[in-house]
């Protein structure tokens, strides 16, 4: 891989596994609402791309009134605030990684569709948060992945060039945000991805996050 000035991460399903908690509170919202509950395959397959997706997707899963959805991801998102961080782990290998790739010296940033409250919120929960010099989340700007705005945001802030970065994430508006904005792109083979992997359009598949240094180490390096 040719020089290699920064990377950029997604969050869910890739940093962090947050599907319980994300269960949790839509199930929250859902008792309110005298609609059943989901369980967490489920909940895996409707999250990536937002906090107001995800109640969508499980509002329509389980009958209830979608001409109400505003207000509902509106109740939705004070109940996950307050509890983000409760069951939400890094993924096995991502902390050694962050360490030893901030060891290399390389700027490092969040990127997700998270709300950005709840992501500080975990990042910080976590022990994770000084280890990037930008997180952009999901409602920082008006548009989010695929959208490149929010990688372009985060390179621009960390004053890398599109050509030097990586992005590293699990699903398909990883890749593409990480194409339009001109970024390379890795996708880990756990996480939510809602296709297989192999058919994300990444440059390169890693199956954990410690396969990240020895690829990069080099690049880093020139
Ligand atoms: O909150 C979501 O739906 C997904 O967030 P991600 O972009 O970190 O995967
Ligand atoms: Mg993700």
């Amino acid at each position: 891989m040719s020089s290699l000035k920064a990377i950029i991460f997604d969050l869910d399903g890739t940093l962090v596994d947050s599907a319980r908690d994300l269960r949790d509170a839509v199930n929250v919202l859902l008792a309110e609402e005298g609609l059943r509950q989901i369980d967490l395959d489920e909940v895996k397959s409707m999250i990536g791309d937002g906090a107001a997706k995800l109640v969508e997707r499980a509002v329509s899963a389980t009958g209830g009134d979608l001409s109400r959805l505003l207000e509902l991801v509106a109740r939705f998102l004070p109940i996950y605030e307050a509890n983000a961080a409760r069951h939400t782990e890094a993924y096995p290998g991502v902390v050694e990684t962050l360490s030893s790739l901030r060891g290399l010296g390389l700027p490092l940033a969040v990127v997700t569709n998270k709300p950005y409250t709840a992501t500080i919120d975990i990042l910080e929960a976590l022990g994770l948060r000084a280890y990037f010099d930008a997180v952009v989340g999901g409602d920082t700007l008006p548009e989010r992945k695929p959208h490149p705005a929010p990688i372009l945001a985060a390179l621009k802030h960390l004053g890398v060039a599109p050509e030097a970065a990586l992005m590293v994430g699990d699903n398909y508006h990883d890749v593409r945000a990480a194409r339009a904005a001109g970024v390379r792109a890795f996708a880990v083979t756990y996480g939510y991805s809602h296709k297989p992997h192999a058919e994300l359009g990444a440059d390169r598949l890693i199956n954990t996050m410690s396969e990240l240094l020895p690829i990069v180490a080099n690049a880093a390096a020139v």
